[in-house]
């Protein structure tokens, strides 16, 4: 293994922009770069690259880094940024990172630099992984940065109650599923360079155009499920929200600009961040081409260093607690977490509406920064997660589940009127958590993967205990869940909301486009939130086909423009940000054969699908983990393919078994009583709605699926039909328990 002579002086400023080693996705510039001449020379894998060589690298990744960052600035400052409430800016949900979230990405981006210089400085004899994987067995590390300190937590001895930030849960790793964890994976990423660069076919050509895919596989058929209603869809996304968000690089100035004004082109590489990967869009697009969009802005995601600050390929961050657990109603970190409860009576802070009597969210304090309004008086909230306003729908979850601790709370204090703030916070957030747990694997996971496979994949719901913890499980969100297998749920968005007035005698239809970061549909009368629970209980969702609305295929995040962001391209796009390897791999991950040829696809792929694959891309190789899994037949009583079920059901096993504080585990110093355990398994989706509304008064018992003959609506004062979460379990003799 060989190492060029020091020559970095071609570095200059103005040639950065290409040159810049963590972008380096121009493959020719890297072609030359592995020519240089003058090698140093390692002669046995064993042998140790000279510490001089990698001190280099590192200081001067680390410049590079830095010259980066300045530079993104200088472009922000020279007035190539974004338009408040424009589609572009509503993607970015929020125009800075947090603090440790900025150094863990700066820190990350010194190591990739680092990593760039040194394969640059590299023999060619060496393939990109192969480079990786002598990188890891020399472990060599960046080991003075604060930020790789930071990762060391300490915990107090054992808690009762979970962590805001998700840290402490396992004794052994406490570092496992907090938040601002890298993800982990599954499969060897596909970087074009083997470190971060965009990946490309196995012909060395570009993949296929990420709107191109979109517009020929997810085309827009107003086909609707059957069975499952849209508050399935909207559970899936409220759960999604409490275990994944990635976020995307923004400068100290705010978000990233990769297009010339109104998408007319993609910016000339001159004025281009080194961290935009922008959508180009065909000059004959079905709907772009009739608003002169050529230009979807879309930018990297944040990169965080792995545990060890070890030197290698890019890993993004999860900015929120990969556990199920509550995050997007209390916060992911302390400072959000304290912002959110009123601290009397262990409540979260709530707003009071004249005529209603539960409360609603409380609203952000920069509400024209985050939310797409047209009068000021428009509603503009505040929660856990910074997503929360994206639909009028999402926000309502939020507030049911927002009452639901208030409700809890208060029951809590009335049973022990000596708890203080602190414990009836606590408590009521241990029982709120543990109803999302029940909720999603007792009810919502089964009816969409189907018992058969939760009892194959071992997360089915036990009768009362389980005993099944284990401490050697990550429960880290695998990055090929988040950036592919789960966002094929984006095919189950119709393209409105419904809304039912309680006399049931009207349905009313409000395109989603219209009301993207404005959630005001829940509030222009006192009966229009429960209105929009009418209506999202009775509304049939999209069925679970590779066809997507247009309202997210085009119009996503539209505000006042006639045009908006691709959903589909992005998720197809972001695959290949995060270095999801190929379908291909997939398939032989999950159990499949590997497929030689495209025809090798039709145990899977309807015949038709597998023409257009064919048409589409170069080589079976090629194909998008998103693109593969979205095609590939339902399995039997699944809304998913057997690739995508696979990755789903790791996820959910290690989000369940790597939880020390799942709720029903056993025998454990914080685990409910049997009595209170018997009440948590009675909570459902139905009861959660009739416990929180003020006028919806009928519920189906399943309401994850319409209403049907076998699924008929139950008075919510039928305790039989929909049973009530007793909290009389709760009650202790003395406050010393
Ligand atoms: C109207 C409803 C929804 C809208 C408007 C929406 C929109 C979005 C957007 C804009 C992103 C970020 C895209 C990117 O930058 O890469 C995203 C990510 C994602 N969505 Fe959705 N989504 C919706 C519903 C859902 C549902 C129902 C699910 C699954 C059940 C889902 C799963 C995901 C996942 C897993 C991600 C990746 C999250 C991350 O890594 O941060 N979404 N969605
Ligand atoms: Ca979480």
């Amino acid at each position: 293994c060989c190492f060029s002579d020091w020559d970095l002086d071609f570095l200059t400023d103005d040639l950065f922009s290409d040159v810049s080693p963590i972008l380096a996705n121009t493959k020719f510039l890297l072609d030359d770069l592995f020519k240089t001449s003058n090698k140093y020379c390692i002669d046995h894998e064993e042998d140790p690259i000279p510490s001089d060589v990698v001190a280099d690298c590192i200081r001067r990744g680390r410049e590079l880094a830095r010259a980066a960052a300045r530079r993104g600035n200088e472009l922000v400052g020279n007035g190539i940024s974004l338009e408040d409430a424009s589609p572009a800016m509503l993607h970015f949900f929020s125009a800075s990172l947090p603090s440790e979230v900025r150094k863990a990405s700066d820190t990350s981006h010194e190591i990739l630099s680092a990593t760039k210089l040194l394969q640059m400085k590299m023999s060619t004899g060496r393939t990109p992984n192969t480079f990786i994987s002598f990188l890891k067995h020399q472990g060599v590390r960046l080991k003075d940065a604060a930020y790789c300190q930071s990762v060391k937590v300490c915990c107090s001895s054992s808690n009762k109650y979970r962590t805001i930030d998700g840290t402490c849960n396992n004794e052994e790793h406490p570092e496992w599923g907090r938040r601002g964890a890298p993800f982990t994976r599954i499969a060897t990423p596909r970087y074009a360079d083997g470190i971060y660069a965009m990946p490309v076919a196995t012909s060395g050509r570009q993949l296929p155009n990420p709107r191109v895919l979109s517009t020929r596989l997810f085309s827009d058929q107003p086909i609707g499920s059957r069975v499952l209603s849209n508050m399935n869809m909207q559970w899936g996304q409220f759960i999604t929200h409490d275990l994944v968000f990635q976020v995307m690089e923004v400068t100290d100035k705010g978000g990233i600009q990769c297009c010339l004004g109104e998408g007319a082109d993609v910016l000339p590489s001159e004025w281009l961040n080194d961290k935009c990967i922008p959508i180009s869009v065909p000059e004959d697009d079905q709907f772009y081409r009739y608003h002169g969009v050529k230009c979807l802005n879309f930018v990297r995601s944040v990169t965080t260093p792995r545990d060890d600050c070890s030197l290698g390929h890019a890993e993004q961050m999860n900015t929120v607690t990969s556990y199920l657990d509550g995050s997007p109603i209390y916060g992911s970190d302390k400072k959000l977490a304290s912002k959110l409860r009123s601290r009397s009576g262990g409540r979260l802070r709530q707003e009071t509406r004249k005529d209603c009597l539960r409360g609603f969210l409380p609203s952000v304090s920069d509400k024209f920064a985050v939310c797409d309004l047209r009068n000021s008086s428009d509603p503009c909230y505040l929660a856990g997660d910074t997503r929360i306003n994206q639909t009028p729908t999402l926000a309502m979850l939020h507030t049911l589940l927002l009452r639901e601790h208030n409700r809890v709370a208060d029951v809590l204090s009335e049973l022990n009127p000596l708890w203080s703030d602190e414990r009836l916070y606590q408590e009521a957030r241990r029982i709120v958590i543990a109803e999302i747990q029940h909720i999603t694997y007792q009810e919502w996971l089964p009816v969409n993967f189907g018992e058969y496979y939760l009892r194959y994949y071992r997360i089915s719901p036990s009768s009362l205990y389980t005993r099944d913890y284990s401490a050697d499980v990550n429960p880290g969100v695998i990055n090929s869940f988040g950036a592919a297998a789960f966002r094929f749920l984006h095919t189950l968005i119709s393209d409105n909301i419904m809304t039912c007035p309680s006399s049931y005698n009207a349905a009313y239809l409000h395109r989603l486009s219209d009301h993207y970061f404005n959630p005001s549909l829940l509030e222009s009368t006192p009966d229009s939130f429960d209105d929009i629970v009418r209506g999202i209980i009775a509304q049939n969702e999209g069925e679970s086909d590779p066809y997507c609305s247009g309202e997210i295929t085009n119009l996503l995040f539209k505000s006042r423009n006639r045009w908006g962001m691709d959903l589909i391209a992005m998720d197809i796009q972001r695959g290949r940000d995060h270095g999801i390897a190929s379908y291909n791999e997939y398939r032989e991950i999950c159990g499949l054969q590997r497929a030689r040829c495209f025809q090798d696809l039709a145990n899977e792929i309807p015949q038709d699908r597998i023409n257009a694959l064919q048409y589409l891309y170069e080589c079976v190789d090629d194909i998008d983990l998103f693109v593969g899994g979205a095609l590939e037949r339902d399995v039997q009583g699944s809304i998913l393919g057997h690739t995508f079920q696979c990755i789903v059901a790791e996820q959910f096993y290690r989000t369940r078994i790597g939880d020390r504080y799942f709720y029903d585990n056993g025998e454990m110093p914080h685990s409910f009583t049997n009595d209170q355990l018997k009440e948590i398994k009675k909570a459902s989706m139905a009861r959660l709605i009739c416990d929180n509304t003020d006028g919806v008064h009928f519920v189906q018992r399943k309401a994850f699926e319409v209403e049907s003959a076998y699924n008929p609506k139950y008075r919510c004062d039928d305790y039989n039909a929909i049973p009530y979460v007793d909290l009389t379990a709760w009650k202790k003799p003395t406050i010393f328990d």
